[in-house]
């Protein structure tokens, strides 16, 4: 028995991922599967939680398959975060369908929030603004629609959580109801400054205290999963919202380090230490992680669709079949076309924030074809991550960061990269390992078996795999920039908040 292995599991908007990981955190094997999305209605986006359920179990039994438990020294769970799940205590049944992040049914209720001044207490409280983005207008959305739902959240025999917490309630067998601080962060719920539920934002929301779980360290003894659910019973150790594991991963452990993720979404997080930084430029602030009790911080910009826009040229369009083929579309595009695709399928995130803006492409000629389509969905990716790093700049009294850290299914295509360094006029460093925020996960349940070193005492995991280096000349990024802005402002909605 030696007892260095790491298992993480990385639940994702569009996947389930679980990574067997080694002490020195490579990965030894991965076990994939696709989560059906479901859309009953505009702008609605539902995952059944049977589906995260099982995926949840089949890839971990997957990896899992002929290693001896005993060699196993930790499981780390890894989540889309804000996705919002009510489940019944008794039986661990979730009760409706879970209310993804994307989801924008609650606009109207946020909107309501806004004029009625509620935007400077949750800001204060939390670091974020009242957005459907976020769990609780989900939560309160649920016990509304559901007959009978607050009486039964009142007597505490309903549970919410998101995935994470669903997960490790039934990985333990309905024992542990639980949750860590960087997810907990993203309920619009939770005190950021003081590390727990907040009372006056349970009264905004009308939600019942009982509902909640447990908030734990990132690293702490979770639970032991239930034998009857995994075969043996294995410690969980670790725990963390992926953008923030995915910071983990990629060892921006220093404050003004900056890491984006390209999934579904994208995700830019800055390292900003002890010290919560309150945004000017409608930035979130939010917990990276919380270790021994003690809270390091980030400044976050959330958009909402990156790889997104490429699933839909995909599913919705058609006109491409893989993701893959992206990047030979668009060097062979027509260099002279400057078509621009605002991504505003479900609303614009950060910094615009507005729920009832809508996508649009624009500079359409009888000359544009497939290529240069495609290839302006790539380039709304550096558009978009370029208004966060100049948000966050400005935010941050140490200035720019002077490198952007990248990975998530998307930064395999070398065409974005590289369009994202020329725009930001900054390098970009792709690391080896692209699943960093299962590492991050593995890392924790590491830190948590004494396997790895604490932050700042040594960043052995990450590794340069290629670095883009900035070509363009800064007077044409700056010129498209602004292009790109001029699209956007087109596409605002009349309501979006000042
Ligand atoms: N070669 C590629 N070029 C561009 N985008 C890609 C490529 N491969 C995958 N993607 C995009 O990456 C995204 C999946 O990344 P992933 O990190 O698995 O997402 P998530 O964690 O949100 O489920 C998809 O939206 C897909 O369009
Ligand atoms: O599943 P991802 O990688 O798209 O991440 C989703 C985010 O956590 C939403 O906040």
């Amino acid at each position: 028995m030696d007892g260095s292995l790491l298992l993480a599991i990385d639940q994702g908007t569009t996947s389930t991922r679980a990574i067997l990981f080694d002490a020195t955190l490579a990965p030894l094997r991965v076990a994939s599967r696709a989560l059906p999305q479901h859309f009953p209605s505009p702008g609605w986006v539902e995952h059944d939680a049977e589906d995260i359920w099982a995926a949840t179990l089949a890839t971990l039994r997957e990896v899992a398959e002929g290693v001896d438990a005993a060699r196993i020294a930790g499981i780390g769970i890894t989540n889309q975060r804000e996705t919002t799940l009510l489940w019944e205590r008794a039986t661990g049944r979730a009760v409706a369908r879970a209310i993804v992040w994307q989801d924008r049914r609650t606009a109207d209720h946020c909107a309501r929030l806004v004029a009625e001044g509620a935007s400077p207490l949750i800001t204060a409280r939390t670091g974020l603004l009242p957005d459907p983005y976020f769990s609780a207008t989900k939560l309160a959305w649920l016990l509304d629609a559901i007959p009978g739902a607050r009486e039964a959240a009142a007597r505490g025999a309903l549970c919410f959580g998101t995935v994470e917490s669903f997960v490790l309630f039934r990985l333990t067998g309905g024992r542990v109801h639980a949750t860590d601080a960087s997810n907990a962060a993203r309920t619009l719920l939770f005190d950021i400054h003081r590390g727990c539920w907040d009372e006056d934002l349970l009264r905004l929301f009308d939600l019942p205290a009982a509902l909640l779980p447990e908030v734990r360290d990132n690293a702490a003894e979770f639970g032991m999963t239930d034998a009857s659910v995994t075969g043996v019973a294995l410690p969980i150790r670790g725990m963390a919202g992926d953008q923030q594991a995915a910071m983990m991963g990629q060892a921006c452990f220093a404050p003004g380090m900056v890491k984006s993720t390209y999934g579904t979404g994208c995700f830019a997080l800055m390292n900003t230490g002890p010290t919560a930084v309150a945004s000017s430029h409608r930035m979130l602030t939010t917990i990276a992680w919380q270790l021994g009790g003690l809270r390091c911080y980030a400044l976050e910009g959330a958009i909402f669709v990156a790889g997104a826009a490429l699933q839909w040229l995909r599913d919705g369009l058609g006109i491409i079949t893989h993701a893959s083929e992206a990047d030979a579309l668009s060097r062979a595009a027509d260099p002279a076309q400057r078509v621009i695709l605002v991504p505003g399928f479900t609303g614009l995130g950060a910094p615009w924030w507005d729920a009832g803006a809508r996508g649009a492409i624009l500079g359409l000629t009888r000359g544009t074809g497939r290529g240069e389509i495609v290839r302006a969905a790539l380039e709304s990716v550096g558009y978009q991550t370029r208004d966060l790093i100049e948000a966050m700049a400005a935010d941050w009294p140490g200035g720019a960061p002077q490198i952007l850290r990248v990975d998530g299914g998307m930064v395999a295509s070398d065409w974005t990269m590289q369009f994202l360094a020329d725009l930001l006029g900054m390098p970009v460093d792709r690391p080896t390992v692209l699943e960093t925020t299962a590492m991050g996960a593995a890392w924790l349940a590491g830190l948590q078996a004494g396997l790895m070193a604490a932050p700042g005492e040594g960043a052995a995991h990450w590794r340069l795999e290629r670095r883009f280096l900035p070509m363009m000349a800064r007077a044409e990024a700056d010129e498209r920039q602004g292009a790109w802005r001029g699209a956007v402002r087109r596409v605002l909605s009349e309501a979006r908040p000042a």
